[in-house]
């Protein structure tokens, strides 16, 4: 079966260009695999990981040479704005573009309309905005303040070499200031206040900035990053595989009937600059074993554990992965460090509520805007394929997808997935029989 797609264009605030690289793919039956499988998957690049290197190469002007970028949209999305002359940045649904691009384009003195989908002008960017303009930025809301679409009118001199900015909202924020902080005539220092979010993901930008020869020092116990004027050096930088994206995997061996079932993830480190690595100890708790091995890491089975207690506040892209694991294999769960779900694709805590109540689980705050509780019991799964529905968030349909281990599942607009796993139905061919269906 060929999985073949149609192009699709988008309808969002008036300023958007059409979008060339979105496609259609109605929806995708996955048919239950009981079976023994024994695969090895070339995982996707990180596009965490790419977004920075492409930002960091083009502050070092363009002359490094970046291995294994990956095909994901979103980066593809910051390789076609960072040569564009265009007047308007249409970043699509790419948080990390967005507020990436709005630091270098003020910080490079550029003139630019940065927009995107319906949903990216409903996640906030008011808390960058305001730290760049404090910094010398002309920046002006075109639409809702605190919002996207902008207006960047560039940087014409520095008016003060120092901010303060919540740490509790987006990590994004803090590395898109990071990583122009180097290139500024005075150097930066970034005073962080709140409960910090997403700290793999500061830790990463410093540690790809230190790869490019530009030393920040980050005083965590101070909340405090500081950057000395720098000149970032042009270096040959290799991308990791997506640690995000491997927990898909992860979850298909937690979920697979089969005792002998293996999977070898090719191209992740077990040092990783990633965060989501992290899904190496969850899954331990939850039945899978990671060896890590020349080529990158093999799972295999072991038994689960009862019941699981993890904070996302590190790896808030892992939580839908192991929420839909947790109520598939009926373990209980508490999850803490959530809230910044609210704000990402989509609500991705009412879309787990909505999806995993297909299958008798259920996500449910008991402590407001701070614990839930997921449950599930097992599902005890019936001939009907279960619809999940995926509200334009490409986790929200890898997350389902390993439910095929254990039932016939059809997963709604499929092609979400090209936020940041192009080939995942692809990858997912080589354990699960896939049938192209039209809505
Ligand atoms: O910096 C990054 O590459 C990212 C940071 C995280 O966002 P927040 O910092 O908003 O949690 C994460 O959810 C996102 O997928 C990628
Ligand atoms: C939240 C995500 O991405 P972004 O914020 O970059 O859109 C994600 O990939 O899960």
């Amino acid at each position: 079966m060929l999985l073949t797609f149609n192009r699709k264009p988008y309808f969002c605030s008036e300023i958007r260009l059409e979008d060339k690289s979105a496609y259609i793919l109605e929806k995708v039956t996955l048919y239950k695999n009981s079976q023994v499988f024994d695969v090895k998957i070339q995982l996707a690049s990180s596009k965490s990981e790419s977004n920075r290197a492409l930002i960091i190469n083009a502050l070092s002007g363009f002359k490094g040479d970046l291995q294994n970028l990956s095909s994901a949209r979103d980066t593809q999305t910051m390789i076609r704005l960072l040569q564009s002359n265009e007047p308007i940045a249409d970043v699509i649904d790419a948080g990390t573009t967005m507020r990436f691009l709005t630091a270098y384009f003020t910080a490079t003195g550029q003139s630019k309309t940065m927009t995107g989908t319906a949903r990216m002008c409903e996640r906030p960017i008011g808390i960058l905005v305001e730290a760049l303009k404090t910094i010398g930025a002309e920046i002006d809301y075109l639409q809702k303040e605190g919002y996207p679409p902008l207006q960047i009118h560039g940087l014409s001199e520095q008016k003060s070499n120092e901010v303060t900015i919540r740490g509790d909202v987006s990590s994004q924020y803090i590395s898109a200031l990071v990583m122009i902080a180097p290139t500024l005539p005075q150097g930066l220092t970034i005073h962080l206040t709140g409960d910090l979010g997403s700290i793999p993901y500061i830790k990463m930008t410093l540690a790809q900035m230190k790869a490019f020869g530009v030393e920040a020092k980050a005083e965590w116990d101070k909340k405090v990053i500081s950057v000395a004027p720098q000149s970032y050096a042009p270096t040959a930088y290799q991308i990791e595989s997506d640690w995000s994206g491997a927990s898909y995997w992860y979850s298909i061996v937690a979920l697979a009937t089969d005792e002998a079932t293996k999977v070898e993830l090719l191209g992740l480190k077990e040092n990783s600059l990633q965060g989501d690595s992290a899904i190496v100890d969850i899954m331990t708790q939850l039945g899978v074993k990671s060896t890590f091995t020349k080529e990158g890491v093999l799972l295999t089975k072991i038994p689960a554990q009862a019941s699981l207690n993890w904070d996302f506040t590190n790896c808030p892209d892992l939580a839908q992965t192991v929420a839909v694991t947790c109520v598939a294999k009926g373990i209980e769960a508490t999850f803490t460090g959530i809230e910044s779900l609210k704000i990402k694709e989509t609500d991705r805590i009412l879309a787990l509520q909505n999806e995993l109540r297909k299958f008798g689980g259920s996500l449910t705050e008991v402590v407001t805007n701070t614990e839930y509780k997921v449950a599930g019991s097992g599902f005890e799964f019936g001939s009907a394929p279960i619809s999940i529905a995926t509200y334009d968030d490409h986790r929200m349909a890898m997350a389902f997808a390993p439910l095929a281990m254990l039932t016939d599942v059809t997963i709604e607009e499929p092609h979400v997935v090209v936020k940041s796993y192009p080939s995942f139905w692809e990858d997912l061919k080589k354990v699960v029989q896939i049938e192209q269906q039209p809505k």
